[in-house]
């Protein structure tokens, strides 16, 4: 019999929380080797099998159908993938991971608060320099989306992976979009966000891969789970 495979993050700030989460309803997730071993075991409800995965990764990996389920910010689910919902349902969000996608402009930037200011900042720097206002991030898909409803695209999208508040100082960009929560790294960076400016809510959830093969008995196991978390999900007739 295949095990229901569930894809939780392997490290980082979402890892033991989704652990937690996992512990009220009596799944208890247990690493097993060392801190640096990937690996772990699951006790107290059979037949599921811990994938440890980036949570970057978790997106790719819930769309190819390897896992069944799988923990990750919403962030990187609709970035990922462009059709997410008809992909990997949610199932459900699970109440922490919270962090907002913004847009978020030096502070210097007194005349720029709001989208219609940045298109008009834009504008104005592209006349200037000769090339395009620079946003740093690496939620390219988003922010195209976002910037383009909103009629704002005279910019380039510059790739960062990381430490993204700090091209603005590095002068590889002008402006950056990236996930806040306690917005801490915002002001040491000297930015502040758009007041309309706001991308997306973002908090971690449970997913589900409407392409893994769902056999009888991993569908009563998830059946099992929702019904020891009191989850009663509409994932549609494909589940
Ligand atoms: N400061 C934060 N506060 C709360 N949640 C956050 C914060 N930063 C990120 N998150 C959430 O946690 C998710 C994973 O972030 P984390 O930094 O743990 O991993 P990652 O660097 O994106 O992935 P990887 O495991 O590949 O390194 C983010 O996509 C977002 O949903
Ligand atoms: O609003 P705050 O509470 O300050 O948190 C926001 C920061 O947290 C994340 O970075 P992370 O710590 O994952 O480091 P990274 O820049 O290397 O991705 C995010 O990319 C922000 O930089």
């Amino acid at each position: 019999m295949s095990a229901l495979k569930l894809g939780l993050p392997s490290k980082g700030r979402l890892q033991q929380d989704a652990i937690d989460w996992f512990a009220k309803a009596d799944v208890t997730v247990a690493r097993t080797g060392s801190d640096r071993e990937y690996a772990g075991r699951v006790t107290g409800l059979d037949g599921i099998e811990l994938v440890l995965l980036s949570a970057s990764e978790i997106p790719r990996e819930l769309a190819a159908g390897r896992i069944h389920l799988g923990v990750t910010g919403e962030d990187l689910i609709q970035e990922k993938l462009a059709d997410w919902a008809a992909i990997t349902p949610k199932v459900t969000h699970m109440g922490f991971g919270f962090a907002d996608l913004i847009i978020a402009v030096p502070t210097s930037w007194a005349d720029v608060t709001t989208l219609r200011d940045l298109d008009d900042a834009a504008a104005q720097f592209h006349a200037n320099h000769g090339h395009r206002l620079r946003i740093a991030t690496k939620y390219h898909n988003l922010v195209r989306g976002f910037l383009s409803q909103h009629g704002v695209a005279d910019f380039e999208i510059v790739d960062s992976q990381g430490a993204t508040e700090g091209t603005i100082k590095n002068q590889t960009a002008e402006a950056i979009a990236d996930i806040t929560s306690s917005g801490a790294t915002l002001t040491a960076n000297h930015l502040r966000i758009l007041t309309d400016g706001e991308i997306l809510k973002s908090q971690a959830t449970l997913f589900a891969a409407r392409n893994a093969h769902w056999s009888q008995a991993n569908r009563e196991t998830f059946a099992t789970l929702c019904e020891r978390l009191n989850l009663s999900p509409d994932l549609g007739p494909d589940l």
